[in-house]
């Protein structure tokens, strides 16, 4: 689903890389953590992924596609294929819950009879039933951020990108943030989380990919959060080979969600990706947890590599 081949990114005017020579692959419905000290790369590994930052060298593919070969005209179905969650929510401060979350639907040109099922369904899924008409100042941080995943989630992107999610929350609440991602990744939704948050990473036990200066010094399965003691790692390739929301004029100001009944303007997703491109989502919202126990599939075109102890740390 993500793959890095030997990628190196150096902002402009700097020397050192942010990232330097990081292999990678996250397969589709994984669910990594990304953990490493302030400034060890997190940030640019999702911008890269976005692809709101370009690689100085190295390849990534991202659902079948090799960002630096894509136009710039698809970039956009490359983001619709994308959630996104941030530490700061982002949310629309005049909008309702319900507004938030319908406005990612509506600038994807859905219908309102769409939005008006999905919405429910997935505010539902986050927890937040019952608060579609509030503000987010009417909301704590956790319901805040259960909002931006839910936004974020709507469309049901096969890849969720989380950039210290629970960064200005509480341990309690980061732990049900956190939960709730567990959850939208076991209906196949492949989940990448950069934290710093050690309580976090340790209670869940997925993978954990490390970060120090850019260098991608360790990969584990199950992983923990230990800082000094975990062994340096480098990735070999073997031979086994196997995948800032614009301000419009909505429509949408009413606050009632019953207003959104109705009016069927179509799923016109635009530009769509080439053939190449895999996992067209799909236009209807599945209940939770049906596809929860299907297995993972991998992607079939993705390199596998090997994590292996160079030294210790
Ligand atoms: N736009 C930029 N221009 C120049 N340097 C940048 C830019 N963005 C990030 N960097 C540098 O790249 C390195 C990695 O930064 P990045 O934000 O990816 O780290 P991070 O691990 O996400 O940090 P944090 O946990 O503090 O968010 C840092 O040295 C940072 O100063």
């Amino acid at each position: 689903m993500i793959l890095f081949e030997n990628v190196t990114k150096t902002y402009p005017r700097t020397t050192r890389p942010a990232l330097d020579d990081v292999n990678l692959e996250i397969a589709r419905g994984e669910f990594a953590f990304v953990v490493g000290t302030s400034g060890s790369g997190k940030s640019t590994m999702m911008q890269l992924v976005m692809k709101e930052q370009d690689v100085t060298r190295g390849r990534i593919l991202v659902a079948g596609r090799d960002l630096d070969r894509l136009p710039e005209r698809k970039v956009p179905a490359l983001r619709r294929e994308i959630g996104c969650v941030f530490q700061d929510f982002r949310l629309l401060p005049n909008k309702t819950v319900f507004q938030n979350v319908a406005y990612a639907l509506q600038v994807l040109g859905s219908s309102r009879a769409r939005i008006r099922q999905t919405v429910p369904e997935t505010l539902e899924l986050v927890g937040l039933e019952g608060m579609e008409k509030r503000l987010p100042h009417q909301l704590s941080g956790g319901e805040q951020q259960r909002v931006a995943i839910a936004r974020a989630f709507v469309n049901r992107p096969p890849i969720l990108l989380a950039d210290e999610p629970t960064g200005n929350l509480d341990p309690d609440t980061s732990l049900g943030i956190v939960q709730l991602l567990d959850r939208i990744n076991r209906t196949g939704t492949t989940v990448v989380m950069a934290t710093h948050d050690t309580v976090t990473v340790n209670a869940m036990r997925k993978r954990v990919i490390r970060l120090d200066r850019g260098v991608l010094i360790s990969d584990m399965e199950a992983g923990d959060y230990t800082t000094g003691s975990i062994p340096r790692v480098r990735l070999e390739e073997t031979s086994g080979r196997s995948s800032a929301e614009p301000e419009v004029s909505d429509g949408f100001d009413d606050a009632d969600p019953a207003a959104y009944a109705g009016d069927h303007h179509g799923d016109d997703h635009g530009d769509e990706p080439d053939g190449d491109a895999a996992g067209e989502q799909s236009a209807t919202m599945a209940p939770i947890g049906r596809d929860a126990d299907a297995p993972r599939a991998k992607g079939g075109i993705f390199r596998r590599h090997k994590a292996v102890q160079t030294s210790d740390r």
